[in-house]
């Protein structure tokens, strides 16, 4: 079964580290973008069975800076380091959209912090935004905003990146594509007798233990940050696989199910783990009170809640909180992130979504809550 979790796939987190996509800090490697743009393309054509959503993580920027600014070491001060990351950001866009246009596939840049992703407003935005260039058939390619931040740069790796975009888009799998085979049972650059492993479970501590830093002295994180990276994608029901970026046709091989690398497993199934992640991390901030036909479409259809359908808005929240939704007697049918604010939400009660963009001055999501952010109330449904 472990070979289905990528062959059944349907939206996939590419991620990929400087050491590969730099050429070990010599520049960057045109032909190994050029291939995994093509496998990319492929992925979303249907070439390795369904179809899939494709979404690449890509780091590399601070190894193409100094590659363009002619420095041969990596500097201590940080600005220096979030300067050369933004020359060599420019480069990085520039290639993965040429050689994604030559694959007949549209990209677009999003450079995204951790800040981004723990503030539940911007969560949203990201979250719909990436949403619709999935939509529109686009591949969004994503790095560290590393102009703006610089714990990531210093500490940082991609590696978790991939794991939050994951967990954002409620990917079925995480795909770390490294500069070794896979997770060894030791870092395989000392220790010549480090087995690789095949398969275990995403989150199993013993594998902590197995892993070095980074190698290459150009990527940051080492196999630390991809076990627990694979631990975190695991939280929102992704499993990940880590496997070597040059091997021939590595995304189809891996996606149509072959064993290649290491996958690190999930153990929870999606839907379970966007239940525990709502419990666990958000608290409620106020209430909508919906009529009967809403109810009956939330509760029985699995429907998103429409703000024509509510009655009432309680409490003070902003966009991105956790509301709950209850019928006329006060019942919780479910909860969910609104998509507006309280004060929003109050003006938009009873009203049909051609309605929103004259009340509000501007036309945003059609739904109060949306389906996929919506966890049933138990009794409620499913
Ligand atoms: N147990 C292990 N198995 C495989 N690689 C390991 C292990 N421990 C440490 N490493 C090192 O991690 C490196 C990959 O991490 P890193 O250099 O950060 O790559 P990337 O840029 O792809 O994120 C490998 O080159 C390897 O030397
Ligand atoms: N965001 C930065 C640093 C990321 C980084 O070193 O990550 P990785 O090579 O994946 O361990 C960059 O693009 O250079």
């Amino acid at each position: 079964m472990p070979a289905d979790v990528l062959r059944n796939a349907r939206r996939i987190v590419v991620k990929v580290g400087s050491s590969l996509v730099t050429n070990e800090g010599r520049g960057l490697d045109e032909t190994a973008i050029a291939q995994w743009c093509y496998q990319l393309a492929a992925l979303v054509r249907g070439d390795a069975g369904a179809p899939r959503e494709v979404v690449m993580v890509s780091s590399g920027a601070v190894a193409e800076g100094m590659k363009r600014l002619g420095w041969n070491t990596r500097p201590q001060e940080i600005h220096a380091l979030q300067a050369a990351a933004a020359v060599g950001q420019m480069g990085l866009a520039q290639m993965y959209e040429t050689k994604l246009r030559e694959q007949g596939l549209g990209s677009a840049q999003v450079l995204l912090t951790h800040a981004d992703l723990a503030d539940r407003e911007r969560y949203l935005n990201a979250r719909s935004t990436l949403l619709t260039l999935l939509r529109l058939g686009v591949v969004p390619v994503i790095n560290e905003n590393d102009t703006v931040v610089n714990d990531e740069i210093k500490f940082g790796d991609n590696d978790t990146l991939g794991a939050l975009v994951a967990n954002l888009l409620e990917a079925d799998a995480l795909i770390i594509l490294t500069d070794q085979k896979g997770l060894y049972t030791a870092d395989p650059r000392r220790d010549p007798c480090a087995q690789l492993v095949h398969e275990a479970r995403a989150g199993d501590w013993t594998l902590e233990a197995m892993a070095g830093g980074a190698g290459s002295g150009i990527g940051k994180g080492g196999m630390i940050t991809k076990i627990l990276a694979a631990k975190r994608a695991a939280g929102s029901g992704a499993s990940t696989a880590i496997a070597w970026g040059r091997e021939p046709d590595v995304l189809l091989r891996l996606a149509r199910g072959q064993a290649l690398g290491t996958l690190l497993v999930a153990q929870t199934q999606k839907k379970q783990a966007r239940k525990q992640w709502m419990a666990d991390h958000l608290q409620l901030r106020g209430s909508v009170i919906v009529d009967a036909g809403a109810a009956a479409k939330l509760r029985d259809e699995g429907k998103s809640l429409l703000p024509i359908g509510m009655t009432a808005v309680e409490g003070d929240f902003s966009r991105g909180d956790v509301i709950a939704v209850r019928d006329a007697s006060g019942a919780e049918i479910a909860r969910g992130l609104a998509n507006y604010a309280a004060a929003e939400a109050r003006m938009l009660c009873r009203k049909p979504s051609s309605a929103f963009e004259k009340l509000l001055g501007y036309a945003a999501e059609p739904e109060m809550v949306h389906r996929d952010n919506l966890v049933l109330a138990a009794g409620s449904g499913s």
